[in-house]
């Protein structure tokens, strides 16, 4: 790639990285961090030559249909790529990559956050104080559920769920997993995790559930309405993966029907709207996908961007690119 390329950053990063960007790039920054609308995507893709992107941007077939040829890669600021038109990149011969690791471990200090929060009742709680109409300490108010001893099944057994299978084990948890493939053995023993084929059967089994995997053409409506009526009436489900995977209506009718006992969730399927019966039930802990979001974080994040635009403009591989075939 000739001169300094042109980078298109679509919402705010942090100064730093802003920073580094601008010595290392001729960057054009989203000032107001407003969402980009499609037609200003559009334009962003003819004019770029690299495109940093958020989990808030549709780069889909119309959008990249319009792309200009020398757009070559689109490195994605985030872990998840279901934003991305992946098989029309790759026609177009332009490189995606995005941004594992770094997100890990406050992904599922987050996970843990909603499954205390939710079968501690949280948030419950914290509404009564606000509220002002709390009496005092009573023997039966606000009672939760324990999690100590009890069974989670946690869906998507990569990075993140087993950084949440770690935290599990060491709230006395009993991990147990499904996952397109079983992982090495030396890791289910060191995660004590058990191991099932059948999503049904561990659905049907478990107390808790956590979704961590992520959203592709084979995971969406993975808890479909036959799959969430599997679960026992004391379940407690956690999402901070995508919305995408479990068919929200369905979930939140059987939240409203107290069909299982309760939900934490950060992300929705049609983000940022959710369905509005959500907002009235109490047994559930709703989040705005801040799953991730630690200043530390997205530092991380932001110097995993420049170190593969950084490898992919002197002519190398950029370490995260996104392999379709791998997700
Ligand atoms: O990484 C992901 O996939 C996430 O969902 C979040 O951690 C990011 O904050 C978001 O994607 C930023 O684009």
């Amino acid at each position: 790639m000739s001169n300094k390329p042109l980078v298109v950053v679509t919402r705010k990063l942090p100064d730093v990285i802003e920073t580094r960007m601008m010595e290392l790039f001729n960057v054009r920054l989203n000032l107001d961090d407003h969402p980009m609308t499609q037609a200003e995507m559009i334009e962003a893709v003819k004019a770029a030559d690299i495109l940093v992107p958020t989990v808030t941007d549709h780069i889909d077939a119309a959008v990249l249909s319009q792309a200009g040829p020398q757009l070559r890669l689109i490195a994605s600021f985030g872990t998840g790529v279901d934003h991305i038109d992946l098989a029309t990149a790759r026609q177009r011969g332009i490189t995606v990559t995005n941004t594992p690791g770094v997100l890990t471990e406050d992904t599922a200090d987050m996970t843990m956050a909603l499954i205390l929060a939710v079968s501690r009742r949280v948030s419950e709680g914290e509404r009564l104080i606000r509220s002002g109409k709390w009496q005092g300490w009573g023997p039966m108010s606000m009672l939760g559920h324990r999690i100590y001893g009890k069974r989670l099944g946690i869906i998507g057994m990569g990075r993140i769920g087993q950084a949440v299978a770690r935290r599990a084990r060491g709230f006395g948890l009993s991990v147990h997993y499904h996952n397109r493939r079983r992982v090495a053995p030396a890791v289910e023993q060191a995660l004590e995790a058990t191991y099932w084929e059948s999503l049904d059967q561990m659905l049907a089994r478990m107390d808790i559930i956590s979704v961590n995997c992520p959203h592709t053409p084979a995971t969406y409506h993975l808890l479909s309405a036959r799959r969430l009526k599997l679960l026992q009436k004391h379940v407690y489900l956690v999402n901070t993966a995508r919305g995408e995977v479990v068919d929200e209506n369905a979930l939140t009718r059987m939240l409203d029907k107290k069909e299982i006992a309760g939900a934490g969730l950060d992300v929705f399927e049609h983000e940022p709207a959710l369905n509005p019966k959500l907002l009235r039930l109490d047994n559930v802990v709703l989040l705005p996908h801040m799953g991730s979001a630690t200043i530390e974080g997205r530092v991380d994040m932001g110097e995993k961007v420049i170190i593969n635009i950084k490898t992919f403009v002197d002519g190398h591989k950029p370490p995260d690119r996104v392999l379709e075939a791998l997700l």
